[in-house]
Parts: C-alpha cells; structure tokens; sequence
C-alpha cells in the first residue's frame, strides 16, 4: 500500500499512536520476544512429540500382539509423503526429510531396537545409506563385506542389511548381484538412492602424498581427477571407503577417497571436494531381509531371471512387458557363477520393472516371463524412492 507522503522541504513526524503511525513500527519484535515465543512453540512441540510417541508404543504394542514387523519401509514412505504434501512452510523439503527420519527412528526405536548391518567401517557410504534410510536410533552392524552383510541377514543375526545395487558412473555392483544368485531368498525390502560425493582426506600435502587408498569403485569414480591431481601416488584398493580412512589415519603420506563425515571421524582433514569425474555420481542401495515388503502404489519389482543360452532369449523372455503394459527401468546381464561344468556359462538378467508383486497386472507379466525362463526368483517388491543429498 502506498504511503501519504508529507510537502516537500517539511517532514512532520507522526504523533505517537496516531493512525500515521504503521501498526508494525509500534510492535516491531525483539529478539527476546522472538526467542520466547521460539521457547513457546518448543514446549508445545515436545508434548506434541511424545503424545506421537506414546501412541507409537501403542502401535508396537499391537505390532507384537499380531505377530507383526516394526519396521515398514511403505508406512514411513507413506508417512513422508504426507509430511511433506502437507508442508506448507519456508522449512526446505529435504530438512523436513531429515527431521522425520529420525523422529520415526526414535519412536521405532520404543517399539524395538532394529539391528541394521551394512559393510564398514562406519562412515563407509553404506553406512550413510543405512542412516538415511533408518536415521540413528538402530544398532548399526558393520561387517567386512558385501557377502558378510547377506550372511548376517540369512543367520537372522540382524534384521535388515543394507548393499550397493548400482553405481551411475560405475555399473552393477558385482558382489552384492553375486549373494543374490547364492541367497535368492534374500528379499528387497527398500531402494536407497543416494547422491556420492567423493572427498580427497589426507593429513599432508597434495605433493606429499604416496599412496592413496580407497574402494575399487571409488577411485574407479574418480579416476580423471586423480590422474590429473595426484599422478605420483600409487592408487590401492582397498574393502571400503572408510577402511581407507583408517588407514589413512596411520599413514602420514596416505590419503583416502572418501566421504565428509568419514574426515571427522578419522581426524582427517578434506583435502579436496567433490572430486566423482561425474557430478550426478549416485549410488542406489538396497534394503535386503528376509521377509517381503508391503505395496504402497508406487512400488517396484526386482527379478532374476535365468534365460537358456539361445537366440533371441532375453528379446522372447520381456515381450510379455510390452504386452502387458508393464515398464522395465533397470536390466542388467550378469554371467552365472562357474562351477556348473557348462562350457559357455549361462547368463543371469537382473530386472526392475515398475509396479508391486501383488499387483494383478504385475503378477500376470511375471507369471508370462516365467515360462520363457529357465529359472525366475522375485528379488522383491518395495517403493521406490527420491534422491537423498549426502
Ligand atoms: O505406523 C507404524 O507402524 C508405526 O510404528 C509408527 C512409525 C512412525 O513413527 O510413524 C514408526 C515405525 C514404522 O516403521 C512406521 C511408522
């Protein structure tokens, strides 16, 4: 709204309360004012937080009763959704994310502490994908391997693990598509899709540095950078990126290719940021167990199909998907373990294709599918997920 303006040359200030006078002028907020209503809005929030938790414990209550699981990949999406649909606010989405994430961890955590296990040391990216996934209130297991991670579910020493499925720099993950053909049982529960960025960590200087140590698919993801910055030093492989932390740690003219977090906690300094070749460098996790996951609508499939080693197999054994309407995003070939006695070893098909395996559509593709194979495990059912910044 336009203000009256006073004649030129004369400013005649307005008298004090008078209508000239903006409401806002009058009352304009103190910081003190402003941190005791901040004070207000937490005690509300608490009382808030744990009417949520108490009917949590509730829930739990009704959970053990039923026989059911406390951990639901589709309700907590669910949750999410709905959180951020209803949001409104200046709060970022992702901040809302975080906040929520943990909230659910701690009221799960009141029903039951889960144990997770992913492929360690801590701060490996793994370890990152399990905390986004299930935030801090779990018992995180870290293990020396991808196999150890599906061996600690298999044994039902932990209830949920977590591995790398695919990298978008560097293809399948090997090892983990490996368990699947020797642990068919093991179940996809969650997709984790988590953006990677790569930090150089180090405790002396670039020029310095002899040998540098990280996973075989993180100095694969950064090969330009390093070749272009750190010519001199050896690069050498090691089983996680925060192994290599940790030894980057003891060795004074060693570095690490590693993540942010892992720098505090090795006592490391970031020697540089961002150096992935590829800056939409994104690894998608799976959240593997032992029992299957409920639909939520936007759900997808993981299958593994063994096909004969014919003409025109893979071509046969998918074109029931275009009949049936049924999107394939994900298809990679992976050649059967040896061992079989076969003198061309027979090739395995990792598939996702949109939709859940209790959808009638779905169930009928996969049922098609099936007859065109030699062999057809459904790796899981479960929803699909937005990209998390790390
Ligand atoms: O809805 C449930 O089943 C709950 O236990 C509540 C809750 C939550 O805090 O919102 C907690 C744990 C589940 O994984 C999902 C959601």
């Amino acid at each position: 709204m336009a203000r009256k303006s006073s004649p030129p040359g004369r400013t005649v200030p307005p008298a004090k309360g008078s209508a000239a006078e903006p409401a806002d002028a009058k009352k304009a907020p103190t910081l003190a004012s402003l941190r005791g209503e901040i004070d207000r809005i937490d005690k509300e929030l608490v009382t808030i937080l744990n009417r949520r938790a108490s009917i949590a414990t509730q829930i739990g209550q009704v959970k053990n009763t039923n026989g059911l699981e406390i951990w639901s990949a589709a309700r907590e999406e669910e949750v999410l959704a709905k959180v951020l649909g209803a949001s409104q606010g200046p709060l970022p989405q992702d901040t809302l994310r975080l906040i929520f994430r943990e909230l659910m961890s701690g009221t799960r955590a009141l029903q039951r502490t889960l144990r997770v296990a992913c492929l360690g040391p801590k701060y490996s990216y793994s370890y990152l994908a399990a905390v986004a996934k299930f935030g801090e209130a779990v018992e995180h297991v870290t293990v020396g391997s991808i196999a150890a991670v599906f061996e600690e579910v298999n044994r039902r020493h932990v209830q949920f693990g977590i591995v790398p499925l695919e990298n978008s720099t560097d293809g399948r993950i090997a090892d983990t598509l490996d368990m699947f053909t020797k642990l068919p049982n093991v179940k996809i529960r969650a997709e984790v899709r988590l953006r990677i960025h790569h930090c150089l960590l180090g405790r002396c200087e670039w020029s310095q540095m002899r040998r540098v140590y990280s996973k075989s698919q993180a100095l694969s993801q950064c090969r330009n950078w390093l070749g272009k910055n750190l010519p001199q030093a050896a690069k050498v492989e090691v089983v996680s990126t925060a192994a290599a932390a940790e030894l980057a740690q003891r060795e004074e003219y060693a570095g690490a290719v590693a993540s942010k977090p892992a720098a505090q906690a090795y006592r490391l300094n970031v020697l540089a940021e961002n150096i992935e070749d590829q800056a939409n460098n994104l690894t998608r996790f799976a959240v593997i167990a032992e029992t299957p996951e409920a639909r939520t609508g936007r759900d997808k499939t993981t299958l593994m199909a063994r096909l004969p080693n014919e003409v025109g197999s893979l071509a046969k054994s998918i074109a029931p998907l275009e009949k049936l309407g049924v999107n394939m995003t994900w298809i990679e070939s992976f050649p059967m373990p040896t061992g079989s006695g076969d003198k061309d070893p027979a090739y395995l098909f990792f598939l996702d294709i949109e939709g859940h395996v209790t959808d009638p559509q779905v169930q009928k593709a996969i049922e098609a599918v099936r007859k065109r194979c030699e062999r057809l495990d459904v790796l899981g059912s479960y929803p699909r997920s937005e990209i998390i910044e790390s």
